[in-house]
């Protein structure tokens, strides 16, 4: 008997550096969604696959428009949570600040270092503050999935690692590339703070598909990065990427049940504000996320 706490899936793909469309979505149309933070990237590209609907997003927009600090990343999230996104696949370029993580590696990231400082990360804010777990801020279920899908095609990706966020545009010196390495951390990015925290606070479950395309700023037998090479990697690697997305998606084809990591219930004890404080402004805008546990 179909448990009643079960519910279709609606996967989200938030399409990194080389990752700007999604193919074989059938019905696929791009539409634009209005959000109280602002414009998404882009238009949103809504579709399905094997029966179950799908939503892309290209995070710096087509013709790769937007610099990973002027993402409206609290849009883009926004947009998603209102098109009934339950799931996010993310797929991003990413440097390696390991010996064992040669560009052309698929990386399954579970940790973030978030050293990003001139973004917006938070839908909460004077009037209705709220604090959501992220001690783990990737799903297990959505990780298990594209494992498994990975598996299935063949492709090698690597369970696990630390992706370091700075802020950017520029790429790291040497010394701060020596700095995260010393800290443990396997990759660095731009981007997938503060989107993964704001999947969190829309109890979206969130995975993030990490493709190295270089060596940063670090190895000696390796030229520092540059565009040149990042789009290089990421245009060789992006039909992987594809497929291995498009594996994914039967593996979270059936109803879902509640999330296991807690990401779809994380502002059940989230909100601090005492009801009598809350500013009634900021609980209208947000009440499509709050809507759950704020009667
Ligand atoms: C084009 S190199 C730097 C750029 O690529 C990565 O973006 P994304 O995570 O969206 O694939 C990196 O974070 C920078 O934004
Ligand atoms: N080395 C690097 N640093 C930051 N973002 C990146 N994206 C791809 N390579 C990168």
């Amino acid at each position: 008997m179909m448990d009643q706490h079960r519910k279709m899936p609606i996967i989200g793909v938030i399409g990194g550096s080389g990752v700007y469309s999604l193919d074989g979505l059938h019905g696929a149309e791009w539409g634009e969604v209005h959000t109280p933070f602002g414009a998404p990237s882009d238009a949103l590209l809504v579709g399905e696959l094997g029966g179950v609907r799908m939503v892309f997003l290209p995070r710096h927009g087509r013709g790769h428009v937007q610099t990973p600090s002027t993402v409206n990343y609290r849009a883009n999230i926004w947009a998603m949570k209102a098109l009934g996104v339950t799931d996010i696949l993310a797929v991003s370029a990413v440097g390696s600040l390991k010996e064992d993580l040669p560009p052309g590696t698929f990386v399954l990231v579970d940790q973030f270092i978030d050293r990003t400082f001139a973004r917006e990360k938070s839908f909460f804010g004077p009037g209705l503050v709220g604090h959501v777990p992220l001690a783990h801020p990737i799903c297990s279920r959505l990780g298990d999935a594209i494992a498994a899908a990975a598996q299935e095609i063949g492709q090698p990706i690597r369970r696990g690692g630390t992706y370091m966020v700075m802020e950017g545009p520029q790429f790291s010196t040497k010394a701060e590339s020596e700095l995260y390495r010393a800290w443990g951390c396997s990759v660095i990015g731009m981007t997938n703070m503060p989107e993964a925290k704001l999947a969190r606070e829309a109890e979206i479950c969130y995975a993030s598909i990490a493709m190295v395309t270089d060596f940063d700023g670090w190895h000696p037998d390796h030229d520092a990065v540059t565009v040149d090479q990042v789009v290089r990697v990421a245009g060789a690697n992006a039909a992987k990427v594809r497929q291995l997305l498009q594996a994914t998606v039967p593996h979270l084809a059936a109803p879902r049940p509640p999330c296991r990591d807690g990401c779809d219930t994380a502002l059940e004890h989230a909100i601090m504000t005492a009801p009598a404080q809350r500013d009634p402004a900021m609980l209208e805008a947000l009440k499509p996320l709050l809507a759950r546990v704020i009667a």
